[in-house]
């Protein structure tokens, strides 16, 4: 039997939609995995109620089949799904470790990056792998067609988790389709200031790099109190405040000094918006480990 944990992730970081994503220190996923002659499924922990069994719904079992593993997969949930935090990526990516090696493929990291985001594409309809790519590698990764790139970086963040449901399927549909050239241009010189304040560990870099005026706006217009939550964020000491991937949470980079205020700022700033929230303060953590 073999099990693996693999972090929650928060996905983007405003200015690389579907490129940027970090591992956070915390929640995990637990999945345990037996070899059977079909998959089965069974899940316990944070919303398990609403995750499906069915080994073709379920982004742990679309990874059996992919890589023709059949097991018996136990899931111990401890992202709530359809948080914004990469709850179905982390049970993607810790069963994409565990089958591995309960198989014996020898996989390199990236080829276990491709499998686990054939999981995510199951539930959102796209094979996006900026939550999977951190889930199992840790740190802040950088995904593109060609290849996955990790910084083991070192920055404090906190998370917010207002009592809101948005599935990311719903969420890619508010996408634009097209942007100005002017758009682009700032999303650029975001996600190059990022970059270079994720390498550096650099708090003030990376929350002037999270900001972006394309995709956040239109994933900000389903979470109702965003505006509020970022305003108070920020009074609190936040360098920069983004929806995490594709919301409902909210994601503000700070100093570490800073970390307890900035997260009890964003539930205040909700709860002043009528929106119930909880809060907790984090960092950039480690990707799938055995435990
Ligand atoms: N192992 C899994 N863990 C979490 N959600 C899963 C899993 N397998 C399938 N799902 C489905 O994926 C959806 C949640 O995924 P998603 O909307 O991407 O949320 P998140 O942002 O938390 O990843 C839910 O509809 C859930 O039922
Ligand atoms: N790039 C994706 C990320 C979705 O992240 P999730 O944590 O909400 O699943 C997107 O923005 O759609």
């Amino acid at each position: 039997m073999i099990s693996v944990r693999a972090p929650a992730t928060s996905a983007n970081l405003g200015s690389g939609f579907d490129v940027f994503g970090v591992a956070l220190d915390r929640p995990a996923d637990v999945v345990r995995v037996e070899r059977a002659d079909e998959t089965t499924i069974d899940v316990t922990g944070a919303g398990a109620q609403y995750i499906p069994e069915d080994p073709g719904k379920n982004t742990a079992g679309v990874v059996a089949r992919e890589l023709d593993a059949p097991a018996h997969i136990h899931i111990d949930k401890g992202v709530r799904p359809s948080s914004g935090l990469g709850s179905s990526a982390a049970s993607a990516a810790a069963a994409t470790v565990a089958l591995a090696d309960l198989y014996d493929r020898d996989l390199t990291d990236e080829a276990l990056v491709r499998v686990a985001a054939e999981g995510e594409a199951a539930v959102s309809g796209d094979a996006h792998a900026d939550n999977v790519a951190p889930a199992i590698l840790g740190g802040f990764t950088i995904v593109r067609e060609d290849g996955v790139e990790c910084v083991d970086a070192d920055l404090a963040l906190a998370v917010c988790l207002p009592d809101i449901v948005v599935s990311t399927r719903d969420a890619r549909g508010v996408v634009p389709e097209s942007a100005a050239m002017a758009d682009l241009v700032d999303t650029v010189g975001s996600a190059a200031t990022l970059t270079l304040g994720m390498c550096r560990g650099d708090p003030e870099q990376v929350g002037r790099g999270v900001e972006e005026h394309l995709v956040t706006p239109a994933r900000a217009a389903l979470v109702d109190g965003y505006d509020a939550a970022c305003d108070a964020a920020r009074a609190a000491g936040a360098t920069g405040v983004t929806v995490s991937g594709s919301g409902p949470g909210v994601l503000a980079v700070c100093r570490r000094a800073d970390r307890k205020q900035v997260a009890a700022a964003l539930v205040d700033g909700f709860e002043d918006a009528g929106v119930d929230a909880t809060a907790y303060p984090t960092e950039v953590g480690d990707g799938a480990t055995f435990v």
